[in-house]
């Protein structure tokens, strides 16, 4: 047992450069703390809360670090990572991460623009906080389905195995309810095998249940104390809430969070896993549009695809294919009647081209539907709100509208595929994603970091704070260049010029334009809109 240090950014491979260290300031509002002094800090304050551990640098250097154990808890031993006598790894040359490596938001900079937000990068540490033997690791998936689930599972159960030696892992079953109304699986390298190769989760999900103080209590109870929670924005508010509640408590049990979203909606990182799945998969059902549209004269298919808030899904599905015509975003307000309305553009369409094919996201055009519809203003167990169905009411308007003109006839088809996006088994590329995410997980849980969510930024691992993942949601930015090229692909009309609310659309993104172009309300989006490698659809 080595118990030489207690600092998580004690290093032997890599001594951080002392200047660099030195450079380091207190952050001049907030007042907190350089990485270097954290253990030192915690032991004298012991219950300090948790606040955000922003550490600056120079040049406009900023590190939103994240939580670690020795931030209040006293004296904990550490001991050799086990990786480092592991065959596989002992060949890589520096597998073990730099402390002072972390991983720029931004990656486009002018020559005297400041360095910007870091978030600390993932990977292996020299040091550990946890003997295999001591670890009782549990998994959980929450809210909707992705494809990619399974995978994520097995990768986590698989890291702590064979990268270091932790052999017992528990599913909890069926989401956040789970850990204190349901019974508890045993994961081993064996059980999940062969999951990835099925859609779903194999711990089962649920929405609503979250009781965080239950939730912590069964935690200690089983002793627990690596805690992986798979899920979207609703479950990282709800894994932040469990980490605050593990902290207060004082226990030394890491809760991590791996973003998982079917909507891309989860901000700062560069895209959730399974979104190139379930690109992909929507094709097959605009392809099904397009040739039942242009099987017929004046035929229109319409397809709906997920995306309650966020149109990526919509959006990407509709670069992807270049057989869409109209691509309707919850971000982009439309409307049917009069000039430059959608009714107009259909005519125009099917005069020009004998069919068309529109994509729907099923949060798109909601105002429209509730004028129509009575709505029902429902929520779900999460307390999410559920909408009707756009695409059904807009086949129905479109069918409305061309059979009261006479002039048209048409022959509309309506494909929702919603479901069948989400419930397949992910893609190799996302098969590739899922298992350095979950890796990264497990090594920072080893490492003794907590209260972050594991993902991805600029192409590169980062341990994010769960502050920056839960604070807002990911948007399509319109005036953004990405959704600029979707509209010179389908040649739609922008809808951006017809009600006096738009001009204020516009004034109010453009007030949020940082000075580089970026949305202040959105820089993720734009880094993800630079990061070409990541999205194909980009040209
Ligand atoms: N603010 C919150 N605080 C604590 N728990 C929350 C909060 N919001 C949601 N949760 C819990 O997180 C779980 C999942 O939330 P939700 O159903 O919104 O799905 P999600 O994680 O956002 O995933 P997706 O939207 O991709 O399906 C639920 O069990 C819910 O009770
Ligand atoms: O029917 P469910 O399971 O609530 O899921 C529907 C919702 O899940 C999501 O896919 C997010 O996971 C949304 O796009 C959609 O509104
Ligand atoms: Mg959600």
């Amino acid at each position: 047992m080595d118990s030489s240090s207690s600092s998580p950014n004690n290093n032997n491979n890599h001594h951080a450069s002392t200047t660099k260290t030195n450079g380091f300031l207190i952050h001049p509002k907030l007042g907190f703390e350089p990485a270097r002094s954290r253990s030192r800090l915690a032991m004298a304050s012991p219950a300090n809360t948790s606040e955000p551990k922003i550490v600056t640098g120079t040049a406009g250097y900023i590190l939103e670090d994240v939580p670690h154990f020795t931030d209040y808890i006293p004296n904990l031993p550490t001991y050799p990572n086990p990786l480092q006598d592991n065959p596989a790894y002992s060949v890589v040359k520096q597998y073990f991460v730099h402390v002072d490596d972390s991983v720029p938001q931004k990656v486009v900079v002018h020559k005297d623009g400041a360095r910007g937000v870091h978030f600390r990068r993932a990977g292996p540490r020299q040091k550990v906080y946890f003997e295999a033997d001591e670890v009782q690791a549990a998994i959980v998936t929450c809210g909707g389905l992705c494809p990619g689930l399974n995978t994520v599972i097995r990768e986590l159960v698989c890291g702590l195995h064979h990268m270091y030696g932790v052999k017992k892992v528990l599913g909890i079953n069926g989401g956040y309810r789970g850990f204190y109304a349901r019974n508890t699986i045993t994961l081993t390298p064996k059980s999940v095998n062969d999951i990835h190769k099925r859609g779903g989760t194999v711990l089962g999900t649920s929405r609503g249940g979250h009781d965080t103080k239950k939730i912590v209590d069964s935690i200690q109870d089983r002793g627990i104390n690596q805690v992986y929670i798979i899920g979207g924005d609703g479950t990282q508010k709800g894994a932040s809430a469990i980490f605050e509640e593990v902290r207060k408590r004082g226990l030394k049990v890491s809760v991590v969070g791996i973003p998982k979203t079917i909507d891309n909606d989860i901000p700062v990182i560069d895209k959730s896993f399974g979104f190139d799945t379930a690109v992909e998969e929507a094709q097959r059902a605009i392809n099904a549009a397009h040739v039942e549209a242009e099987s017929v004269e004046n035929g229109i298919g319409v397809v709906k695809l997920m995306g309650r808030n966020s149109g990526f899904i919509a959006m990407y599905a509709t670069l992807a294919s270049r057989d869409v015509d109209c691509c309707l975003i919850p971000e982009s307000p439309f409307y049917l009647e009069g000039p430059g309305g959608l009714y107009e553009y259909i005519e125009k369409r099917l005069k020009e081209n004998g069919h068309m094919v529109i994509v729907i996201a099923e949060g798109a055009g909601q105002e429209l539907v509730s004028e129509s519809v009575q709505s029902m203003s429902k929520q779900d167990a999460s307390g999410n709100k559920l909408f009707q169905d756009v695409g059904l009411w807009i086949s129905q308007k479109i069918r409305d509208h061309f059979a009261a003109q006479k002039t048209l006839p048409i022959t509309l088809k309506y494909i929702d595929p919603t479901y069948m996006i989400r419930a397949i088994p992910s893609n190799a590329s996302d098969n590739v994603y899922c298992t350095l995410l979950a890796q990264s997980a497990v090594h920072g849980a080893m490492a003794g970091y907590t209260g972050y969510t594991s993902g991805l930024v600029n192409g590169r691992q980062t341990y994010i704070p769960f502050y920056r993942i839960t604070e807002r949601q990911n948007h399509v930015v319109i005036t953004d260049r990405m959704w600029a090229r979707l509209l010179s692909s389908t040649n739609q009309p922008s809808f951006l010029d017809a009600k006096g609310d738009n001009e204020e659309k516009e004034e109010e993104e453009a007030l949020n334009q940082l000075p580089d172009g970026h949305c202040a309300k959105d820089t993720s989006l734009a880094s993800k809109e630079i990061n070409s490698s990541i999205y194909p659809t980009a040209c």
